[in-house]
């Protein structure tokens, strides 16, 4: 079968082009499939009964990780469409918590490659290798160095489920198509002695670069990619330290660090919920923050700059802040020289006093806000939780960190010590807790309701660069989709079901934040009413449910070259 030329329509679509049991005999005639499938063709409710039984009969979740894997691999739309019609039952197995568990096994269940991997050692010719995906149009990457994967810590390589499981979520949540989108894991070495001895460990045996050495190679990444797909947008995920990539390239690149902004944007939303309930007004608000690294800076300094807006000057916002470390609470005095990310939001108004504990903490400070985004499970211990129940009647008690086994607490535990009161929000999902009677639903706090529409967005009007204004609008855009009903429920977060209209209002803002910045390259766009806008973009968007892969081809030619590309993409 000779190879379709790479710049046919043909080829770039290949990828979605699968042998199934749903294809019509005229299809499996043109396409010359007939006779690769079983006979019968079978409606979607039957593939989708198949494939529900097949993940019923996995014993763990890792193997159900492994089956829909093999599933996306294999049938991109049937995945999708399960997807879809099951978001809540099957985004914690090809997410948040599950993949946490697959990264950490990633050299034992290994069996396809699921993205492009980029050595070290393969510096220099970075421009070269990338243009070995065989996708000719890429629109979206997720990049990740595995330094920092969810809060598992260095997972090396082991991290590629990381940019595999969040573009998952970009189709799935915001219809970018599956053939558009590059996962991207670096190999710059790792410092996990394990991995380094485990003979089945596919990344470089060699501890991590240096920070200049990881700058130099990330500049080349960025090139090499805008080169060879020019507007490609970068979205940085789960990177040890990631602010100097962002501030290094969010004006000059199409690009956003999903931990610092997008976390950044998700939870503002639930505050700006939460605040609707709390009776402490926005100034005497206090916020401890348990853990100082990239999420929970990048959170803190989206809520600073909502308190401004609710009339506070910035001084006043940053001082609603109290942070802790490793080393305990972030003080001026405390004696070590601080991060540079963690200088802003360090006291002055201790005297002298140092605090270890994080129950020292919660006495000193008397929070109305406790997030968690620590990497420690269940920090926050029943003593705590009670102490913020008797200080506020409705607390706010936000235990980010992921996967659920590293959550600062469960959702039974903070419904259970606070008497079924605090206002609530986790990285990862949690069951329904029954409180006296009532059900009570836990609110995921995660950033996968603001990375796909932020996404789409900025594909869909070309914007120049992802300005802080696009990623603020995104927070208060997803506030505004919560309904009333949800919210009176003690909901803080849209249902995850609508996930896909909400995606469409959050592109819709960001679309128009970016018109007002100017920086939109797609003028076709610029006089439509929100109706018309959120029309288009739905057009735009993959929706497995309509489309099985075959594009309309309008020529024998492109016929032929996409029956003989799907041959070989399925290997015929
Ligand atoms: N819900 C969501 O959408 C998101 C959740 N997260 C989760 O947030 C967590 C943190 O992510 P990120 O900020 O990027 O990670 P970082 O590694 O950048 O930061 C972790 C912070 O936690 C502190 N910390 C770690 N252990 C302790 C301890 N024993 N006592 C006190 N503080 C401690 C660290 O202190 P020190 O600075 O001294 O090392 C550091 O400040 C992860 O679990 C991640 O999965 C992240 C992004 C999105
Ligand atoms: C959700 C996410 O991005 C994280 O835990 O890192
Ligand atoms: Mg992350």
């Amino acid at each position: 079968m000779p190879r379709p030329s790479k710049s046919s329509t043909a080829y770039r679509q290949s990828r979605a082009f699968h042998p199934d049991t749903s294809h019509s005999i005229e299809t499996r005639k043109s396409l010359r499939t007939l006779g690769l499938t079983p006979p019968n063709v079978e409606s979607y409710e039957l593939q989708a009964q198949r494939c529900m039984k097949q993940l019923e009969s996995k014993t763990s979740p890792i193997e159900k990780y492994i089956y829909l894997s093999n599933l996306r691999n294999s049938n991109v739309h049937l995945f999708y469409r399960l997807v879809l019609d099951n978001f809540s039952t099957l985004t914690p197995l090809i997410y948040t918590p599950v993949v946490g568990e697959a990264c950490l096994k990633w050299s034992e269940i290994y069996q396809q490659p699921e993205g492009l991997y980029l050595s070290y050692k393969d510096r220099g010719s970075l421009k070269e290798i990338v243009q070995n995906w065989p996708q000719q149009n890429v629109e979206m990457t997720v990049v990740t160095d595995g330094s920092r994967i969810l809060g598992l810590g260095d997972l090396g390589i082991n991290g590629m489920g990381i940019p595999v499981g969040k573009l998952a979520l970009y189709t799935g949540c915001a219809g970018i198509r599956p053939e558009v989108t590059l996962p991207l894991t670096i190999d710059l070495g790792t410092n996990n002695e394990a991995l380094l001895k485990d003979p089945l460990y596919m990344g470089s045996r060699r501890t991590r670069v240096s920070e200049r050495e990881e700058a130099m190679f990330l500049d080349e990444l960025m090139v090499a990619l805008n080169e060879v797909w020019p507007g490609i947008v970068v979205q940085f995920e789960d990177f040890k330290n990631p602010f100097p990539a962002l501030e290094r390239y969010q004006n000059k690149y199409c690009c956003f660090n999903d931990d610092i902004q997008g976390t950044g944007a998700v939870i503002l939303a639930g505050i700006i919920a939460a605040l609707r309930n709390s009776e402490t007004p926005v100034k005497d608000q206090r916020a401890v923050f348990m853990g100082a690294g990239s999420a929970g800076v990048g959170v803190a300094k989206q809520i600073v700059e909502y308190f401004m807006k609710e009339g506070l000057t910035e001084d006043e916002a940053r001082r609603c802040f109290w942070f802790v470390d490793t080393k305990g609470l972030i003080t001026n005095d405390r004696g070590d020289k601080l991060a540079q990310h963690k200088v802003y939001f360090s006291r002055d108004d201790n005297k002298g006093q140092q605090f270890k504990t994080l129950s020292e903490i919660v006495d000193h400070v008397k929070p109305t806000i406790l997030m968690g985004l620590s990497t420690m499970r269940g920090i926050f211990n029943e003593s705590i939780l009670k102490k913020m129940a008797a200080m506020d009647k409705r607390p706010i008690i936000f235990p980010l960190s992921n996967p659920s086994s590293n959550s600062e607490c469960t959702f039974e535990e903070a419904m259970k010590f606070t008497d079924g009161r605090a206002m609530f929000a986790s990285g990862s999902p949690f069951p329904d807790y029954i409180h006296n009677g009532k059900v009570m639903h836990a609110s995921q706090g995660n950033n996968m309701y603001v990375f796909p529409g932020i996404g789409l967005g900025s594909i869909l009007c070309k914007t120049a660069h992802i300005s802080q204004e696009m990623i603020y609008t995104s927070a208060v855009a997803l506030s505004n989709t919560l309904r009333e009903d949800e919210f009176a429920s003690g909901m803080l977060y849209p249902s995850l079901d609508r996930i896909r209209s909400v995606s469409i209002v959050v592109a819709r803002e960001v679309i128009r934040e970016a018109q007002r910045q100017r920086l939109d390259r797609e003028p076709s766009i610029r006089n439509l009413s929100d109706a018309e806008l959120d029309e288009w973009i739905s057009t735009k968007m993959y929706d497995p449910r309509k489309d099985n892969g075959f594009p309309e081809l309008e020529t024998r030619e492109e016929t032929r070259e996409a029956t003989a590309a799907y041959r070989m993409a399925a290997r015929l």
